[in-house]
């Protein structure tokens, strides 16, 4: 279970190439347990909203979020972690690969992400075990968002 095996720092080592050759990622989602042991919809809203405010307080990637609707960022990230984590939401927000493409993000970009969402459920006193669950269902999507 590669959520066992991640490093403090988040999942540099999985590189697009590594990855996979499928041109498109499977759907995953966790069991719903894994929303519940986040915390359910409260503990994800305020999880989802220091995980923000680290990304815009964070020198490595703030300056990509510069002509971001941040409004709905924060909504449509709850709805993607609520989705994931098996709480039954709905995304409804673009593809992954679309909406990261322009962006020209490296996996040092990537890696910060993942320090600031640790950070995020840190301070939400989510345990490191689920902490990487959701860490897990995340990282496939490294390669729709990393392009160089
Ligand atoms: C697992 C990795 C990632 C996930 C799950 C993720 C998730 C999302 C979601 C759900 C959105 C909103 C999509 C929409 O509005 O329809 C978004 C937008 C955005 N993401 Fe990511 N993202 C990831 C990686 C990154 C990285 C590494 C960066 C930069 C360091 C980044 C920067 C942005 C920016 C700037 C936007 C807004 C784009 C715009 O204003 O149109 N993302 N992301």
């Amino acid at each position: 279970m590669l959520g066992l095996i991640l490093p403090a720092a988040g999942f540099a080592q999985i590189s697009p190439e590594a990855a996979g050759t499928a041109a498109v990622a499977p759907a995953r989602t966790a069991d719903p347990s894994l929303f519940k042991d986040l915390g359910g919809l409260p503990v994800i809203e305020r999880v989802v909203s220091d995980f923000v405010a680290a990304m815009l307080a964070d020198e490595r990637i703030k300056h990509t979020f510069a002509g971001t609707n941040l409004q709905r960022l924060d909504k449509m990230l709850v709805e993607q972690f609520c989705q994931i984590s098996g709480g039954g939401c709905a995304y409804t927000g673009d593809p992954m690969k679309e909406v990261h493409q322009g962006l020209k993000l490296t996996n040092a970009h990537f890696n910060a992400l993942v320090e600031d969402l640790q950070l995020a459920m840190d301070k939400n006193g989510i345990p490191s075990r689920t902490q990487n669950r959701l860490l897990a269902l995340l990282a496939p999507m490294q390669r729709d968002t990393v392009t160089r």
